[in-house]
């Protein structure tokens, strides 16, 4: 059986004068499409600093494509979209194109010439995202929800082994959340790719992801989507008070 992409044993970690996660254990497969939910405070984008390096964990162990955190270096394999890249005012001299093209530089490297395909992979992966129309539009002209989606897309163009998005559609509306969430699944069943998504719309986005993860400073549920849906609404209520809803 292959390594798994992403594995954290036993990991806590602690700031200062918080005690932000507590013994995390959950692995990430190949081909996965895992939701991270939570209340706000429980861990979450200190779950992902810990997996994009940015913090080290106080005890415990993370790999990353089979190696020891500290000694993996491909970190282009990963690819992070914040929760606030949708911020450019219309006046913001980019096309969406360059903005795609602009992810090709952490795989490269600064000083590496952009290479002559370029335009091509840009064109694919706007496609991917659904927005293959726009790629010479100023980038500022384009809805939140669509800068988002250019952000995915320069995310892919580095060719990510694993996509990593923290609360990508925060101010999203309700109509363009589901479209939004739609090519988050055609990427992951189409394209196998491996996708770890922090969100508090978990109605919206169960079915469409094949594992949860119940975090609140610790796990309290990991596993298929299919058995998330078992857990009731009064267990989830003791766990997170009114912060996550499930609707079937
Ligand atoms: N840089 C920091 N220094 C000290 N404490 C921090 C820091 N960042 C976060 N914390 C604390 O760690 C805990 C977890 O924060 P984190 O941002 O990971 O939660 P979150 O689940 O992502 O929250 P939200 O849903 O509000 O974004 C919180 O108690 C927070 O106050």
């Amino acid at each position: 059986m292959s390594k798994p992409l992403i594995e954290l044993k036993n990991v806590s970690f602690q700031y200062e004068n918080t005690h932000a996660l507590n013994n995390i254990s959950f692995k990430v497969d190949e081909g996965d499409f895992l939701a991270i939910i939570g209340p706000n405070g429980s861990g979450k984008s200190t779950l992902l600093k810990l997996i994009l390096g940015l913090e080290k964990p106080t005890a415990g162990e993370i790999k990353l494509f089979g190696l020891a955190s500290n000694q993996f270096r491909d970190r282009e394999l990963i690819g992070y979209v914040s929760q606030k890249s949708n911020a450019f005012n219309s006046a913001f001299p980019a096309t969406v194109e360059e903005v795609v093209k602009s992810g090709l530089v952490k795989k490269l490297g600064f000083f590496k010439q952009i290479p002559k395909d370029a335009s091509k992979k840009a064109e694919e992966v706007l496609k991917a995202v659904g927005l293959e129309n726009l790629a010479k539009r100023n980038i500022g002209q384009l809805s939140g929800g669509q800068q988002q989606r250019v952000f995915i897309a320069r995310a892919l163009i580095a060719e990510p082994k694993v996509l990593i998005l923290d609360e990508p559609t925060v101010g999203i509306d309700h109509e363009n959340v589901q479209s939004f969430y739609d090519m988050l699944a055609r990427l992951n069943r189409e394209q196998n790719q491996t996708i770890i998504l922090v969100t508090h719309d978990v109605d919206t986005v169960s079915n469409r992801i094949s594992h949860v993860a119940c975090l609140n400073q610790t796990i309290h549920f990991h596993g298929y989507k299919e058995e998330f849906d078992t857990i009731s609404q009064d267990q989830i209520d003791a766990l997170y008070g009114h912060a996550v809803r499930k609707v079937h």
